[in-house]
């Protein structure tokens, strides 16, 4: 195993049963990728090829039906607190307080922990997701977005090895969105954390990502291929778009998204090696200078979904 390589997954398959009068159906085969200790890893794929299924594959919700995970040297089987998991439901219990919410979750961590050592562990994550003062506000009256900075707080409370992430913040408004997006990557930056998100947000991957997960169209889907975010680590979503790297890579997985996620999945390229998927790092090492006109037309895309 590679020295940083902390989460495996080899020859994750997905397939349903045939049903009466249906063939079975194959979401997806095939799909090899890791993951670095300390990385940050987005998925992008059209409905359907199978993005949360992989994600609850990880967590270990949902079982595949052919290959492994294995998290740590470890292969998953069942869901634990080494894996902290953030819908886009936030899920939480709407009986108790944010901090009686964030308290549950510590407490089941670590249950000989004094009260004292729980408060101070939920207080640290309250006050990094800046809900300083809410402690004993019930979700219901909570704004969307105080919500799911209740279920990140929660999430990144027990300090799992790996964060996963269904899209969190699909169902926020745009500047709720960009705010804590901006939390995420403060948090990220201070706790080192592994984290497997699902977007269909594009330049959310972009901000967030070392490296996007491209997924081919449904059904039979693969990794069509991994790009390697060329940005430096230290953007922010005010600077980023400054970087020459960013319109290449924008383009790039618009373009997957827009043409490449069918043409790949009807025709698999010559040399195509499921284990190893290509892997692209936009305005490096022999990227192609894009075309004047696409550079003029695609940045008026947005997200894809
Ligand atoms: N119980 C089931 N029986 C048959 N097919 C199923 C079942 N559950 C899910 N599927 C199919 O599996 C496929 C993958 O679903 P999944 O939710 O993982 O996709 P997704 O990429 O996350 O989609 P979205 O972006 O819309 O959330 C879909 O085509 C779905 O219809």
């Amino acid at each position: 195993m590679h020295e940083q390589e902390f989460l495996k997954i080899e020859g994750l398959a997905k397939v349903y049963p045939a049903t009466s009068g249906n063939k079975p159906l194959t979401v997806f085969e095939d799909i090899h990728f890791s993951i670095n200790k300390g990385e940050f890893v987005c998925i992008i794929g059209h409905s359907g090829c199978g993005k949360s299924t992989i994600l609850n594959a990880l967590a270990g919700l949902e079982e595949s039906s052919a290959g492994v995970v294995i998290m740590d040297g470890r292969e998953v089987s069942g869901p634990s607190l080494d894996r902290g998991v953030v819908f886009q439901s936030h899920a939480l219990m709407p009986w108790m307080s944010v901090l009686k919410n964030i308290e549950f979750a510590v407490k089941s961590r670590w249950p000989k922990w004094d009260k004292a050592k729980v408060r101070a562990q939920c207080q640290k994550y309250i006050d990094l997701v800046h809900l300083t003062g809410n402690e004993d506000k019930k979700p219901a009256e909570l704004s969307g977005g105080m919500k799911q900075r209740v279920g990140i707080a929660r999430a990144f409370s027990i300090e799992p090895k790996m964060l996963l992430m269904d899209e969190p913040f699909g169902a926020l408004d745009a500047l709720t969105r960009g705010v804590i997006q901006d939390e995420l990557l403060n948090i990220c930056a201070e706790t080192h954390q592994t984290v497997f998100m699902i977007t269909h947000d594009i330049d959310e991957a972009i901000l967030l990502a070392d490296k996007i997960v491209l997924m081919t169209n449904g059904p039979e889907a693969k990794i069509g291929e991994i790009v390697v975010n060329t940005l430096p680590r230290d953007r922010t979503r005010n600077d980023m778009h400054k970087h020459p790297h960013y319109y290449r890579i924008r383009n790039h997985l618009v373009d997957f998204l827009v043409s490449r996620s069918k043409l790949l999945r009807d025709e698999t390229p010559a040399g195509y090696d499921a284990k190893r998927p290509p892997m692209v790092r936009p305005g490096l090492e022999g990227d192609p200078e894009p075309q004047p006109e696409r550079e003029r037309v695609r940045p008026l895309l947005h997200a894809v979904s």
